[in-house]
């Protein structure tokens, strides 16, 4: 039994002329400690994709099954981070991430949350930030209050919605290790969505592409054969994962093409010129 299996899912949106389908016959399984990548463009769904896995929305047909189970709710079985750092701005760091770990462990002593708090917060290098409110944070650090409570969670399956897009190099390198360190130590199971191809290889075992939407589907996967722990400066001379890399970007690159040419819209910008705007600047 897969830990994650996706069976034939589909997912629409809207109704009658405005019905969309954004994921078509999506079938994918994910074995107990695995991590893996799912590589898409902008807009294919991979969104609709991590809020079905985590329960948030259900397939228009087919079926999410965890451990077995039908995924019919959220779970703090299974911690999200998503791209869009979810914070209470009333809370401050420590206050969010206890949040997060009480519904994972109730009914513990206060030292207790405290203590596992500010565990996760030490992990993404915020402890001089801890009593403060999510407003007096740089969007970075929101990132990684964000991945410190999924983390906090000590969920069974971490599920990454690009969870480390908004970040600086240097600190998106160290959260990548800081991630690989938890999945490895614990041996948790873990899905990467991410629009980087480097990311994938760094990161994961296996790396799926969407395909691009509407209609939005998986695509054959790239097995990621680097030992690890992985070396990202070795990485660059190792020729398995050259050979992997132009190999995933000449298919997204070839799916890319394919949309242009297959694309029979064409959207025309209207050639508007807003009077006043341009009397302001007529000196
Ligand atoms: N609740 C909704 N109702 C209607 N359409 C939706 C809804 N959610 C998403 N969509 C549409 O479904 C498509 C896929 O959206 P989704 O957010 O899953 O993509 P994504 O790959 O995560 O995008 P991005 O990379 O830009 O975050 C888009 O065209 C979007 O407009």
């Amino acid at each position: 039994m897969a830990y994650l299996e996706l069976k034939n899912i589909y997912k629409t949106y809207g109704q009658g002329t405005d019905e969309t389908e954004v994921l078509s016959n999506i079938n994918l399984k994910i074995e107990e400690g695995e991590f893996v990548a799912i590589v898409g463009f902008t807009g294919s769904g991979k969104t609709t994709l991590v809020n079905l896995i985590n329960g948030l929305i259900q397939p228009t047909s087919g079926e999410v099954l965890f451990k077995g189970e039908p995924v019919v709710d959220t779970s703090h079985e299974r911690g999200v981070i998503f791209q869009n750092y979810s914070l209470l701005p009333w809370l401050t760091v420590e206050q969010n991430v206890i949040m997060a770990v009480k519904e994972a462990f109730p009914k513990r002593e206060k030292e207790v949350y405290k203590r596992k708090a500010a565990y996760y917060i030490d992990m993404v290098n915020l402890t001089p930030a801890i009593n403060k409110f999510p407003k007096e944070l740089s969007g970075g650090m929101r990132q990684r209050v964000a991945v410190a409570r999924a983390l906090a969670m000590k969920p069974d399956m971490i599920i990454m919605d690009e969870p480390l897009g908004a970040l600086d190099a240097l600190t998106r390198g160290n959260l990548q290790d800081q991630i690989l360190n938890i999945w490895g130590k614990d041996k948790r199971t873990a899905l990467l969505i991410t629009n980087d191809v480097d990311e994938g290889i760094y990161m994961a075992d296996r790396i799926i592409p969407l395909r691009p939407g509407p209609k939005a589907t998986l695509g054959p996967e790239f097995k990621i054969d680097i030992e690890r722990p992985r070396d990202k400066t070795e990485m660059n001379d190792n020729t398995s994962y050259k050979a992997t890399r132009n190999a995933i970007i000449e298919y997204l690159m070839d799916i890319g093409n394919e949309r242009k040419s297959e694309a029979t819209t064409e959207y025309i910008l209207p050639e508007l010129t807003p009077k006043d705007f341009v009397n302001q600047f007529r000196y």
